[in-house]
């Protein structure tokens, strides 16, 4: 498609889904705003049950909202549902390749699904096979493919029609560290040589860390959103810890000079700061003592989760949307 999108490419404004089961009414999703610009990486984190899957799937055109309005590569996702569907690609955890096909006759199903030209799809299958480095292994069938070679095999279908908008629910789970920071190095790829946006959901911290925005859902709301940067530093401060020839006057000049109190942890001196990288050097220009080392610590997006969900992110493994996308579920 070339059709760029004017504004942003997410846009969600109340956007609510209610279960019901019976006499039980579950709020899945309280009436959550996004806002995700062209190009951009966003990540949506939280624990199991937050709401992520649903808020996805309405994305995606797979449910129907109770109220509220989200509107995706410029169309909204209920009024114009199948404008909606050209536009993006999907990625979801359950694989959903036909085994018996070669990758490159998957690849030619899904094009044929979206109504490419033969000679369109033939460009396509090969820059996308290319992107993923699956270029010689495009005539193998899929059953003798590794679980990362199928992974990326789905990211390359999900990419065949030239979507504005892709999104990949835990693209990366349950793969080694080593196919999942090459899967990352594809899409930064992606990112670098196109438009599209991505919205990702993730259980892997450090993954989260290659966005450019996160936004955490828990209970059905969006607690926080921003830069993971930003995120990192909304929670608080950086550890300071310094190796020093006289511990107790660095202790002292410490607090003289910089007002902070300082104290010995594990044989070093320990601050904390708001802006480590901001204070090591009046550090050594203003201790009059010693250094031999100094590290900054600074939180992680592990404390960011634990922060704002009280639940580390591990404590929340946990399986996504089942049955293929587009099966019709309201
Ligand atoms: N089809 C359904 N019928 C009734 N309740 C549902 C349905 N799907 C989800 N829920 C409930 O809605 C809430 C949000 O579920 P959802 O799957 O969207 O969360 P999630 O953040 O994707 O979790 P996970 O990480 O486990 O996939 C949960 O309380 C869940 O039990």
């Amino acid at each position: 498609m070339s059709d760029a999108v004017n504004g942003p490419a997410i846009e969600v404004t109340g956007l609510t889904k209610r279960y019901k089961t019976g006499d039980t009414v579950v709020e899945a999703v309280k009436g959550i705003d996004l806002r995700v610009e062209t190009g951009q990486t966003y990540g949506f984190l939280g624990p199991n049950g937050a709401g992520k899957s649903t808020t996805i799937e309405m994305l995606c055109t797979i449910r129907n909202p109770t109220s509220g309005t989200a509107r995706v590569a410029g169309y909204d996702v209920v009024r114009e549902r199948d404008q909606v569907r050209r536009r993006i690609g999907l990625v979801f955890q359950q694989q959903t390749l036909d085994l018996q096909l070669t990758a490159e006759q998957n690849l030619r199903f899904h094009a044929e699904l979206y109504g490419l030209s033969r000679a369109d799809a033939d460009r396509r299958i090969d820059e996308v096979l290319e992107m993923v480095a699956l270029a010689d292994r495009r005539s193998d069938t899929v059953q003798k493919f590794s679980g990362g070679m199928k992974r990326r095999l789905e990211i390359a279908r999900g990419l065949v029609h030239a979507p504005q908008v892709l999104f990949l629910d835990e693209p990366t789970i349950g793969l080694d560290p080593q196919t999942r920071a090459a899967i990352w190095a594809y899409l930064h790829d992606l990112r670098r040589t196109t438009e599209i946006t991505v919205f990702v959901t993730t259980h892997y911290m450090d993954e989260a860390e290659h966005c450019d925005r996160i936004a955490i859902m828990d209970n059905g709301e969006v607690v926080v959103e921003d830069t993971p940067e930003a995120l990192k530093s909304s929670i608080g401060t950086d550890r300071i810890a310094l190796r020093t020839d006289d511990d107790e006057l660095a202790i002292a000049r410490i607090r003289e000079r910089l007002g902070v109190e300082a104290g010995v942890h594990e044989g070093q001196v320990t601050l904390a700061v708001a802006e480590g990288a901001q204070v090591v050097p009046r550090l050594f220009t203003e201790l009059g003592v010693g250094i031999r080392s100094v590290t900054v610590t600074r939180p992680s997006l592990d404390d960011v989760f634990l922060t704002y969900t009280g639940r580390t992110i591990r404590d929340s493994e946990g399986a996504g949307p089942a049955g293929s996308p587009f099966a019709g579920r309201r």
